[in-house]
Parts: C-alpha cells; structure tokens; sequence
C-alpha cells in the first residue's frame, strides 16, 4: 500500500513537471502576443490582445487545480494530455485568428502543443488530435473566406495549409516511431528487472547454501563463526550469552557396526530434535563432523544448562530406524558463557575443555567450564 502511494506521489510529481514545462511554452506565446501587439501585427484590439492572456490564465489554472487536488486522478489518463492538447490547439487556433502577416510563423505552435503528446498518447489519438489542429485551421480558413474577411493572399494560405498538414503527417510518423523505441526499451527493461529477480534469487540461494551444512540443514560452521561474532560484538556488558559445544558420544562405534548412511540419519536426527528443542534467537550449527555447537541468546548458566540437558535426555531417548530397537545413542557437552568482548576462540577452547572432562567423567552428560576448574 505504501509503496503504491509513494509511486503514484511519484507520477504526480512528474505530472506536475510535465505541466509546468507546458506552461513556458504559454509564456512564450503571451511574449508573441505582446509583441505583435506592440509593433502592429496583431489586428485585434487590446483587449483581444489580453483575453489570450486570460484564457491561458484560466484554462492552466483549472489544470493546474485538479492536479493540485489529485482530482486528475478520477480520470483515465491522469496527466490529462487529451484535453491539455486540445485546449492548446484551440487558444492557437483564436491566436491565429487575430494575425495576417505572422500567421505562418505561429502555425508551428501547433506541431509544438502536440509533441506533448508523444509520450502519452496512444497512435490513434495523437492522430486524432493532428486532425483536430488541422480541421481547427482549416475550419478558420473557411469562416474567413466565407465573411470576405480573409485579408491574404489564397495561394500562399493554402500553401501554408499544405505545409502544416504534411508537417502533422510527418509528426505523427515521427510520433508513432518513438512510440516503438519507447515500448522495445519498455520490453528490455522488464526483461531486465526478470533478470534482476531471478539473480536476486539465485543470491540469496547462494547465500543460504553457503551458511547451511548439506547433511543436517543446520548452520556450518563458517556461518556460525560470523554470527556469534556478531551477537558478541553486540552484547551488553552485564549480560551473557550461552555456549555449548555438543559431540555425540562413540559415533565412530555407529557408523562401523551400522554403516555410513546409518550415522548420517542419527546426525540428520540429533539436528532435527536440537531445532525442535530451542527458540528462534538461539543458533545451533554443526561445527564439523559428530561435533555441534549452540549459542543461547541472553542466558546465564542455569538456563544453558537446563536447555542442553533436556537436549541430552530426549536425545538419549531417541530411536533410529538402522539401530536395533533397543538401541540408544547420547551426547556430551561442554559448557561455557559469554560476557560482551570476550574472545570467541577463548570461549570455545573452554567449551572444549568442559566436553573432556565430560567424556572423561563417563559421557551422556554435560559439565560447565567453571566446574573445571573449581
Ligand atoms: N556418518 C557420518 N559420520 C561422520 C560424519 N562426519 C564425521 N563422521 C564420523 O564421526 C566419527 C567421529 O569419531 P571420533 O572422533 O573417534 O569420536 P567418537 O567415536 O564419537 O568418540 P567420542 O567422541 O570420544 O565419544 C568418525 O568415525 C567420523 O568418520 C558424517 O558426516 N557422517
């Protein structure tokens, strides 16, 4: 939802842009009109002269309005191009009506009010709206031949009648070829935001198999290493964080009399039941071989304890489908806590040191690094 306001803000902003742009091509005509006032080649009186100036005012004004209030919006085409075009070629067409001599020169105004179009408008309609700017003079042409009021020359009029339709044809050509080029670069690039999203993919599969173990689908040990360095650069002095560096006890006595794969299930196993075992922030990883390794977010002894035990029991009561029915495997494991800035290789050599003493104490339970040394 916000990223659908924001990108609609966006589009009126450039609407916005596009209309201010517009409104120079406005300052420029009113500039005409003051000069052809100013030096007699403008055959209305000052008031014709001003109402130009009015109309403009008043018609971009109400543009302006609607695209202040977002009223735009409640219309097919918000930038509202259609009737922006048409209104130019109508105030053109009531310029051109008040000139003689200056009249071929200002007849390009209306090739320029339709280049506004070339972006916007759909083929048919650009060349609905050439039609219109000729049927406008044309029609002009006309009415003053049928009042008398024509004060040119027929053959230089029409002539400048040829041209402007040739130059309309020659726009709506040009028009409807950079329409393609805008639609093929269009095309090129929505296949390159496909591209964008399938690398964004394979990325992050990349990414995610390079911090994940192929056996278990725990954490490796590379990726723990970078994440409990991070959880330590960030922890605050007075708390802790648990360690635990868990090994399962004669796995090489498994994989000999049970075979390879058989070990395998008992690791895929042990991997299983420490997941279901712990909460979201905890990390538990396979540290390389039978060997596992588990960081608690925010714990002290007592807690680390109590969770690799209830890891230790249900472990110990696990049943294999290659080990004989009555057969069960455990665990040792050291334990050590964390305090911020302590060195993460120090705190892991004295898990270590805490999982011999456990294995040498007979195995199938854990022990804490300061019981060592007690
Ligand atoms: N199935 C299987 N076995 C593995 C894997 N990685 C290591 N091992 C085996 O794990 C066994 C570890 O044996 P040891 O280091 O002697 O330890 P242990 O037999 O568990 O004895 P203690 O640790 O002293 O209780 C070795 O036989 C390794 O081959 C693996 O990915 N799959």
């Amino acid at each position: 939802m916000i990223a659908k306001d924001s990108k609609e803000s966006r589009n009126q902003a450039l609407r916005l842009q596009r209309f201010y742009l517009a409104q120079i091509s406005y300052i420029i005509s009113y500039s005409v009109v003051a000069v052809a006032w100013l030096v007699g080649q403008y055959n209305g009186e000052m008031w014709h002269a001003a109402s130009h100036v009015a109309l403009g005012l008043a018609t971009q004004g109400a543009f302006f309005a609607m695209f202040i209030t977002g009223m735009n919006l409640r219309f097919r085409d918000p930038s509202l191009t259609s009737p922006q075009i048409a209104v130019a070629t109508i105030l053109v067409t009531y310029l051109l009506s008040q000139t003689t001599d200056i009249r071929g020169s200002l007849l390009m105004l209306y090739p320029l009010s339709l280049l506004f179009g070339v972006f916007m408008l759909s083929m048919r309609s650009f060349i609905m709206h050439a039609a219109f700017a000729l049927a406008c003079y044309t029609l002009l042409l006309t009415y003053e031949i049928n009042l008398g009021s024509h004060n040119r020359e027929l053959s230089a009029s029409l002539l400048e009648w040829l041209i402007l339709a040739c130059f309309l044809t020659w726009l709506c050509l040009f028009g409807s070829y950079v329409r393609e080029l805008q639609e093929r670069l269009q095309r090129r690039h929505q296949t390159l935001q496909v591209h964008q999203e399938t690398l964004k993919g394979m990325m992050g599969q990349l990414q995610s198999l390079a911090a994940t173990d192929a056996l278990t689908g725990l954490a490796n040990r590379r990726h723990f290493l970078n994440e409990a360095e991070r959880r330590i650069h960030l922890l605050g002095p007075p708390r802790t964080l648990g360690l635990a560096l868990i090994d399962l006890d004669h796995f090489k006595r498994i994989n000999d009399r049970f075979g390879h794969a058989v070990g395998d299930e008992v690791l895929r196993g042990f991997a299983e039941l420490a997941k279901a075992n712990l909460r979201g922030d905890d990390l538990i990883a396979r540290f390389g071989g039978e060997e596992f390794i588990l960081i608690l977010g925010n714990s002290d002894m007592a807690t680390l304890t109590h969770c690799v035990e209830r890891i230790r029991e249900a472990f110990a009561r696990m049943q294999f489908p290659g080990l004989p029915e009555e057969m069960r495997c455990t665990l040792s494991a050291g334990l050590c806590l964390i305090r911020a800035d302590d060195d993460l290789e120090g705190c892991i050599q004295q898990a270590d040191q805490a999982l011999y003493l456990a294995k040498e104490n007979g195995r199938n339970r854990s022990e804490a690094y300061q019981h060592v040394h007690v």
